[in-house]
């Protein structure tokens, strides 16, 4: 099947796309349509095959079967104009060049295309970069400024970002999520790719979970927060470890469950302890658990569902409470469920003597 003619709604999209290097399988077949005007993440574990996507797209390395299509042209026949309409942050830097950044930015302007007067020095003051040093000098964190300062200086109507974040402290970090939001409000596209999610899920629009060469899910970042569970934690003093267990259990949207007691209860009181001293408990009222009864902790998992925690909350209101937290939807957890939940052996295929590496 081909890609049908495209409207321009899609910056990328991408049917069937597999790449073989030898017997490794680097994409499997791959499907994208990537809106125009969106941050798209691609997330994945170490060798997933998100670099190999990207050079794709770039046309640096060619497709053993399927078909690309970005922004409306194929790469192979896109040639040095569609290079032009494109920003590429790569994931490996080697800048060595002697030459102050100041001066690599003009020259690399020279290729991209022209770059609006006042631009380099604008982008370089929001991320902190020092224009005047040589680039050899810079640190790995302002090395990767540079290259995102390329990226974006010539407006590109597409982002290609290898791992944009990959170094950059926490509010530098924030300057390139407000240049990703500036250029999607221009309706430029941004594609970029992570290992972790905590990196693209405050930039992201969408996000594609990429595993052993395949798509295991897209989704926004709201679905995926849906889907992840949070991690709730009580504190009840005066019910036994059996009767928090089932009242916990039986609160919709409740999954897994852990109790322990953290004081002996009213049959051993603390001071009579072997090793321990009044007042030094677990500092959750197990000095007092003696007097009131036994405090026991649970932790629950529940549904990462918007509405799981208000029954949660109302439920466990009727219980004798020392303490009560309900943490974030803990997204890394969610990836890392659909990573395993997707666990096989890496794909590769029986050697043939003709099968050779098709870059
Ligand atoms: N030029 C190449 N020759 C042979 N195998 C390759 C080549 N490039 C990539 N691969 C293989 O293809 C698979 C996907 O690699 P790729 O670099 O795309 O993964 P990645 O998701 O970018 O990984 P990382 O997060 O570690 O950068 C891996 O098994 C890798 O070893």
């Amino acid at each position: 099947m081909t890609l049908p003619t495209s409207s321009g709604d899609y910056a990328v999209e991408t049917r069937g796309l597999v790449k073989r290097f030898g017997r490794t399988v680097a994409l499997a077949g791959i499907d994208l349509a990537i809106p125009t005007g969106c941050v798209f993440g691609v997330i994945g574990p170490n060798g997933a095959g998100k670099t190999t996507l990207m050079r794709l797209l770039l046309d640096i390395i060619r497709p053993t079967s399927g078909e690309i299509r970005v922004l409306d042209v194929s790469p192979r026949a896109g040639g040095s104009d569609l290079r032009s309409r494109i920003g590429f942050l790569p994931g490996e830097l080697h800048l060595q060049s002697g030459l102050t950044a100041r001066r690599l930015l003009n020259d690399f302007a020279s290729i991209s295309g022209p770059v609006e007067p006042g631009r380099i020095d604008e982008l370089a003051a929001t991320l902190g970069l020092d224009l005047d040093e040589r680039v050899r000098r810079l640190s790995k964190g302002n090395k990767q400024k540079l290259s995102l300062i390329q990226a974006f200086m010539h407006r590109p109507r597409l982002l290609v970002l290898d791992e944009p974040t990959s170094g950059l402290d926490p509010l530098v970090q924030q300057q390139f999520q407000a240049m990703a939001r500036e250029a999607t409000a221009n309706g430029q596209t941004i594609f970029l790719s992570s290992h972790v999610l905590s990196e693209v899920q405050d930039a992201a629009d969408s996000v594609a979970i990429l595993r052993q060469g395949s798509v295991v899910k897209t989704a926004t970042v709201a679905e995926l927060r849906e889907s992840a569970v949070r991690h709730a934690r009580i504190v009840t003093v005066g019910l036994s470890e059996t009767e928090v267990a089932l009242r916990v259990a039986g609160i919709p949207g409740v999954g897994r469950l852990d109790t322990r007691r953290l004081s002996p209860g009213p049959e051993t009181r603390p001071e009579t302890r072997p090793g321990t001293r009044p007042g030094t408990g677990a500092g959750t009222g197990a000095e007092t658990g003696a007097e009131t009864g036994p405090v026991i902790e649970c932790r629950a998992t529940l549904s990462g569902a918007v509405g799981a925690v208000g029954p949660f909350v109302a439920a466990v209101a009727g219980l004798p409470l020392q303490d009560l937290v309900i943490e974030e939807p803990n997204l890394e957890e969610a990836v890392l469920t659909l990573y395993a939940e997707s666990d096989t052996e890496p794909p590769t295929e029986p050697p043939t003597s003709d099968r050779a590496g098709h870059v």
